[in-house]
């Protein structure tokens, strides 16, 4: 992956396990991020889906929106849902990643962090649909958020990054084998964030 040469030594990324993860400051420019921001909250067909733990319904604590191309369907609490089409504002990203990336992706999930009080909890992305090891590249707009990545097998191994406005972090192929992640809730006021990560479904 000659492509991520790029990706400088900078800032908080020091600390973390390259082989994981790549974290790169101004992916895309403030002022598009900006527009991206709002254009994303005030047009994507955001759903609040629900997900069952110990057998009971719960409301997923942020609103999502699938896109990609035809066939690349995913499943939410077992049913099974079509892609959103591609959008030009994604298109143009999705174009930016592979760019970086040299990885051609078929779709995306789009996160919508209203507060603080929305989050994503421990997991890691491995559904079958997306294969083996899968490389997922995540672009983040709005507020900055803590990105918590664990060991499975030692939960005291762990980093946590901060996630800026405009910044892309490629997960690497073992991070969802091996390690797990979230972004947690927070009691301080916090502002709408909206994250996306580009997926191979295979
Ligand atoms: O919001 C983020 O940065 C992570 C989202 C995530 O882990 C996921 O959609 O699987
Ligand atoms: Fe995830």
């Amino acid at each position: 992956m000659e492509q991520l040469s790029f990706f400088a030594e900078s800032g908080q990324s020091k600390g973390l396990p390259k082989e994981l993860l790549e974290y790169h400051a101004g992916f895309i420019d403030q002022r598009t991020s900006d527009e991206l921001l709002q254009q994303f909250i005030r047009t994507t067909p955001w759903k609040q889906s629900t997900q069952i733990m110990w057998d009971k319904e719960y409301l997923t604590p942020r609103l999502t929106s699938w896109h990609g191309d035809p066939g690349t369907d995913y499943s939410v609490s077992g049913k099974i849902s079509n892609p959103n089409p591609w959008t030009s504002e994604l298109l143009m990203l999705k174009e930016k990643v592979e760019q970086a990336t040299g990885i051609k992706f078929n779709s995306v999930l789009l996160n919508y962090y209203r507060d603080g009080n929305d989050s994503v909890a421990w997991h890691s992305d491995r559904e079958s649909v997306l294969g083996r090891n899968p490389i997922i590249a995540s672009v983040s707009f709005g507020q900055v958020r803590s990105f918590d990545i664990r060991n499975k097998a030692d939960h005291k191994e762990h980093y946590s990054i901060k996630l800026e406005h405009g910044s892309f972090l490629l997960m690497k192929a073992g991070l969802q084998e091996n390690w797990e992640h979230r972004v947690a809730k927070s009691t301080k006021p916090l502002k709408a964030r909206v994250n996306l990560t580009f997926r191979v479904i295979v």
